[in-house]
């Protein structure tokens, strides 16, 4: 069992890269099953989540090279198995984003029923009712998803009733090969559907809108394999941001490896909270922000804020000279981390969706746990201010989006660690 253990008050200085982005890697993998052949990927973040999607694909006799920490070959020519398991389902959603090429390519998937996690129901019933539109049949049983298209999808006009990234992303993908041209309406607009549409568009498809709220597909006949770099993580880069904010030295922090207009929401309530973000060649400089400024914040889907910082800016508001409020849109049990924040010495009273936050002088270091992802990275992220050792367990969460996080924060001069502890039937 390993925590990670952060000693507050060591300024940071220098310059970290962000990695390219989970959200995107795990669909351009996803994504190269749609082409027979060699598809290289560059920038892959090394994270257990890209792990376990190397997983789902090699059952599937998807063959993977590893050719550099950050490169992999991934040949998509021999899968002949079409099922996505439980027991990598239940270690990662996305492995859902196997559907929609799984149909686009074979016209047939088996995936295990993803079921709720820590942040909420998460149906994937908009993705069943987009894809059923386009001719796939479902069926359940076992605990399985059955879906199959018995006379091939045919082009349609689907209208989300949410803009859902997951849905969007197995549409685009499924309709990629279909007959005829697909019209998504009230699509996603996250970068990373940019990224999956400009990777599908080298193959061969006929993408066009992605990024925009209408997003229109022409059907091809073959997709052939490319080499494409995963665009790099703005929610890494606006937790370094995040970061930087509290505890930068004079020269300041360099979050660099990302697109600062992926952030635009995220740069602009920064700076009205007073953070001083300067834009340099591929990323930001970030100068340490004494007094914050409360904000009021509600998550949306891209280009809102997104939820994926929630957390992380919570830490900066729960500092703030004053009273702030933060509204959770998009996941309905997102807040579990203010409990966590709590624990270090934070007031924050949740009702609902809207979390209340009354400014405090500074945190304490304690010890917490890690709910989810991003709160546990925001966690780590309060500990670099707080008083005294703060030890955040439940660490796994974090390393499934975080590549080498204790490792960057210690180049940046954080007093931070790794810890083994005893398991406890040791003790
Ligand atoms: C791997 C990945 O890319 N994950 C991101 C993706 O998740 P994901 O693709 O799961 O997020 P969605 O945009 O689909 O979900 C948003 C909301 O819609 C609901 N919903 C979604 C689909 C559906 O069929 N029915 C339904 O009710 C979900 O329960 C959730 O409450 O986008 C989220 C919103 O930006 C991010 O927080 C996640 O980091
Ligand atoms: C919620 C997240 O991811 P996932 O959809 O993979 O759970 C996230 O990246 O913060």
């Amino acid at each position: 069992m390993d925590i990670i253990r952060v000693e507050g008050g060591h300024a940071i200085e220098g310059r970290v890269c962000v990695s390219g982005a989970k959200n995107s890697a795990l669909k351009l993998m996803a994504a190269t099953l749609l082409a027979p052949g060699k598809t290289t990927l560059e920038n892959v973040p090394n994270i257990s989540d890209v792990h376990v999607m190397g997983k789902v694909l090699k059952r599937m006799g998807a063959v993977i090279e590893v050719v550099d920490e950050h490169t992999l070959i991934i040949d998509t020519s021999a899968v002949d198995s079409w099922e996505a398991p439980y027991e990598l389902v239940a270690k990662m959603r996305a492995s859902t984003a196997v559907m929609g090429p799984l149909l686009g390519r074979f016209g047939c998937a088996k995936i295990a029923m993803p079921g709720g996690c820590n942040l909420g129901a998460r149906k994937i019933d908009m993705h069943i009712l987009g894809l059923e539109a386009l001719g796939v049949e479902f069926d359940t049983d076992h605990g399985y998803i059955h879906a199959t298209a018995p006379q091939g999808l045919e082009g349609t006009s689907v209208t989300l009733e949410f803009a859902s990234v997951g849905a969007t992303e197995n549409l685009i993908m499924a309709s990629v090969k279909a007959r005829g041209t697909t019209v998504i309406d009230n699509a996603a607009r996250e970068p990373e559907i940019v990224d999956l549409a400009n990777m599908l568009n080298e193959m061969g498809a006929r993408i066009t809108g992605a990024g925009t709220p209408v997003v229109t597909i022409e059907g091809v006949d073959e997709l052939h394999p490319v080499t494409h770099r995963v665009v790099g993580d703005r929610i890494e880069a606006g937790t370094f941001i995040v970061a930087a904010a509290l505890m930068a030295g004079p020269a300041g922090v360099e979050v660099v490896g990302f697109n600062p207009h992926h952030l635009g929401m995220v740069i602009k309530k920064f700076e009205t909270m007073g953070i001083q973000i300067e834009r340099i060649d591929n990323g930001v400089r970030v100068f340490r922000c004494e007094q914050f400024a409360p904000v009021d914040i509600q998550t949306l889907p891209f280009p809102g804020f997104p939820t994926d910082m929630q957390a992380q800016v919570m830490v900066l508001s729960a500092l703030a000279q004053g009273n702030s409020i933060i509204t959770e849109n998009i996941f309905e049990n997102r807040f579990m981390f203010a409990s966590e924040l709590v624990r270090m010495g934070a007031e924050i009273r949740v009702e609902g969706h809207h979390a209340m936050i009354h400014g405090v002088d500074g945190f304490s270091g304690a010890q917490v746990t890690s709910p989810d992802l991003r709160g546990g990275a925001a966690l780590v992220i309060a500990g670099l201010i707080a008083d005294g050792y703060t030890e955040v367990s439940a660490i796994h969460h974090i390393y499934r989006g975080y590549e080498r996080f204790v490792e960057k924060l210690s180049n940046l001069g954080a007093s931070i660690e790794c810890v083994a502890l005893p398991d406890p039937i040791d003790d």
